[in-house]
């Protein structure tokens, strides 16, 4: 059972019903229920996100934002680090310029800037980008007029000016995936945002607004855990308390940009994209509590698409296309729908109880996001800063849906700004693809599991996965390796034999009995040491709740006595 904080410790047993073995800690639902729930939510998600104007495109700041690290920023303006630059291979000369990842990383298919409210009106509602994402896009449904932030955004604001409002880009032509950059310093200054406790790293007044009172949040928090945790099962960390939640939103983003590196990764070899296990096994397998987090973020923006019904009902997705329109709203109500299926997957009414202490709580949990928000502008790869600032906003709106709105309301919500939605609604479908691939990934693994062990063949599964047995049989005390009779050495007492022949047969039988068993012996310790590192994984699976890989050893009595 993974069960870290009590942050969201159900308030009665109708609420969560918690399957000891397989609860996502800090979320009411076991991972299977996830996955199952994934499996019916995840086509609507497809569709929505794949074939909707309102939700394939996305207008963002790519290009104008600067990197706010001070130190990263202070020599040349512009992100210095080496981590903000596209990573360049050493071997890069030798690979097709297609395959490089300065080439992998920009941006694909058409860009429409935003037009200022005087253009749009002047364009009138049908046209306001002239065309400019293809003639086919309901440019109605793509362009966004209000994009105000308020105080109860976890966004950044945009710059005001006419000229800074960004560009539209397409989501499904720019997919995310291996990039070939190496972003782990802006990881680093992600994380670093995550203590609450330490001032923050960031210059300008959000670092200011966010650094205010930290140690007060950080007393807050813990108040708040203290009080819903059962005395042991609880690990409190004076110094970092608020990481418990951030971090693990943190933490499953990251995972999921690694899931769709890891499965859809470029074979410089072969020029062909497909899964990496090696990647997978390196990244993910090895790391359930990543995984977990990945989980965990996955009942969060779900259970903020759920909380969005009513709204979505009386929302207008594209003003001029009333057909777009009602059938982006049909997607869209039918995936809440779905989604709804299970009582609740996530509460997030256990957390900011206090109504003493969750207002300060709340505004630094803001603060935070913003600042990763502004962080995502240091990452130096066109597609993974537009998928990192995507996804930003929108665990940032899944926050305020959660934590703003109240679900039996309707116009006293806060309305939500198209850029907003999209980003929910497409953070969540890469959530939910990751846990497919995830899941993909861990089914080609437990079809190599032996050779991933034995062999540094990993990453081409696909001839062992056709003979299962194979695979199992390297691990097995494998008496057919050092097979004792082959065909033409097996005792044959023919009649016409020497009484000298046959006993030099027999006496090479005894030799080679000799031999084989002394070898068993030998490789007894090699052979426990494997299983008890499986047996070990397993255990460990098992007390994390994630799914049990099959065993993947077996014994067998060989020779049997009618092969000697
Ligand atoms: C916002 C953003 C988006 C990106 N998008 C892409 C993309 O679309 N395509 C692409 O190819 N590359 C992308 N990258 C780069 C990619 O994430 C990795 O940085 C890169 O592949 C190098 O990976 P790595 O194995 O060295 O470790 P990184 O993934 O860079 O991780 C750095 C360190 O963080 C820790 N860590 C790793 N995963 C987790 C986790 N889930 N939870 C907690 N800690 C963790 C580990 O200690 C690790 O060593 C992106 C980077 C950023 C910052």
């Amino acid at each position: 059972k993974a069960t870290t904080s009590t942050l969201s410790k159900p308030s009665s047993a109708e609420v969560c019903a918690i399957d000891p073995t397989a609860i996502v800690s800090d979320a009411c639902a076991s991972y299977s229920a996830l996955d199952t729930l994934n499996r019916a939510v995840s086509p609507y998600l497809k569709s929505i996100t794949q074939s909707t104007d309102f939700f394939a495109y996305y207008r963002l700041n790519l290009f104008d934002q600067q990197c706010p690290v001070r130190a990263w920023d202070d020599e040349t303006g512009t992100c210095g680090n080496i981590a903000c630059k596209v990573d360049t291979l050493e071997d890069e000369k030798d690979i097709p310029v297609i395959w490089r990842a300065e080439e992998l990383s920009k941006l694909e298919g058409p860009k429409a800037a935003h037009p200022g409210r005087q253009l749009q009106k002047e364009r009138g509602e049908q046209r306001p980008l002239q065309g400019d994402l293809g003639e086919d896009v309901g440019e109605s449904c793509v362009v966004e007029y209000d994009d105000e932030c308020d105080d109860r955004d976890y966004c950044v604001p945009e710059d005001e000016s006419a000229t800074a409002k960004g560009d539209y880009v397409s989501l499904v032509d720019n997919p995310e995936r291996f990039t070939g950059y190496a972003g782990s310093a802006v990881w680093d200054a992600i994380y670093k945002e995550n203590c609450f406790s330490k001032e923050s790293q960031l210059s300008g007044p959000t670092a200011k607004a966010a650094s205010l009172n930290p140690f007060q949040a950080a007393n807050d928090l813990r108040t708040i855990i203290q009080k819903n945790a059962p005395s042991n099962d609880l690990e409190l960390d004076d110094e970092c308390l608020e990481k418990r939640v951030f971090y693990r939103i943190v933490s499953g983003m990251h995972a999921s940009v690694s899931t769709h590196i890891c499965f859809d990764y470029l074979n410089k070899t072969t020029g062909k994209w497909g899964p990496n296990l090696e990647c997978y096994r390196d990244r993910l397998a090895t790391h359930p509590e990543r995984v977990s987090n990945l989980y965990f973020d996955y009942a969060i923006l779900l259970r903020a698409v759920t909380k969005l019904r009513t709204y979505l009902k009386n929302y207008t997705f594209c003003s001029g296309d009333a057909s777009q329109n009602r059938d982006t709203k049909n997607k869209i109500l039918q995936l809440a729908n779905t989604a709804a299926t299970y009582p609740r997957i996530f509460d997030e009414n256990t957390m900011f109880q206090d109504p003493d202490v969750s207002g300060d709580l709340k505004e630094d949990f803001r603060n935070r996001f913003r600042n990763v928000s502004r962080l995502m502008d240091c990452v130096g790869c066109d597609k993974c800063r537009l998928w990192g600032k995507l996804q930003t906003v929108g665990y940032g709106t899944a926050l305020k849906v959660l934590f703003e709105y109240d679900e039996l309301k309707n116009g006293e919500n806060p309305p939500l700004r198209r850029t907003e939605l999209v980003a929910l609604v497409n953070t969540l479908d890469r959530v939910s693809s990751s846990l497919t691939a995830l899941n993909k990934m861990r089914d080609m693994v437990a079809e190599t599991t032996i050779p991933s062990i034995s062999e540094p063949d990993r990453q081409e599964p696909s001839a062992k996965m056709k003979d299962h047995s194979e695979a199992k049989g390297a691990i097995a005390p494998d008496f057919e390796s050092d097979a004792l009779f082959d065909e033409e050495e097996e005792p044959n007492f023919h009649s016409d034999q020497t009484i000298g022949e046959i006993f030099r047969d027999e006496w090479n039988l005894v030799w080679r009995t000799y031999i084989y068993v002394l070898k068993s012996w030998i490789s007894i310790p090699p052979k426990m040491f494997r299983i008890i590192v499986i047996e070990l994984s397993r255990l460990w699976s098992f007390w994390l709740g994630l799914p049990i890989p099959e065993r993947s050893w077996e014994f067998q009595w060989r020779p049997q006595k009618d092969e000697l």
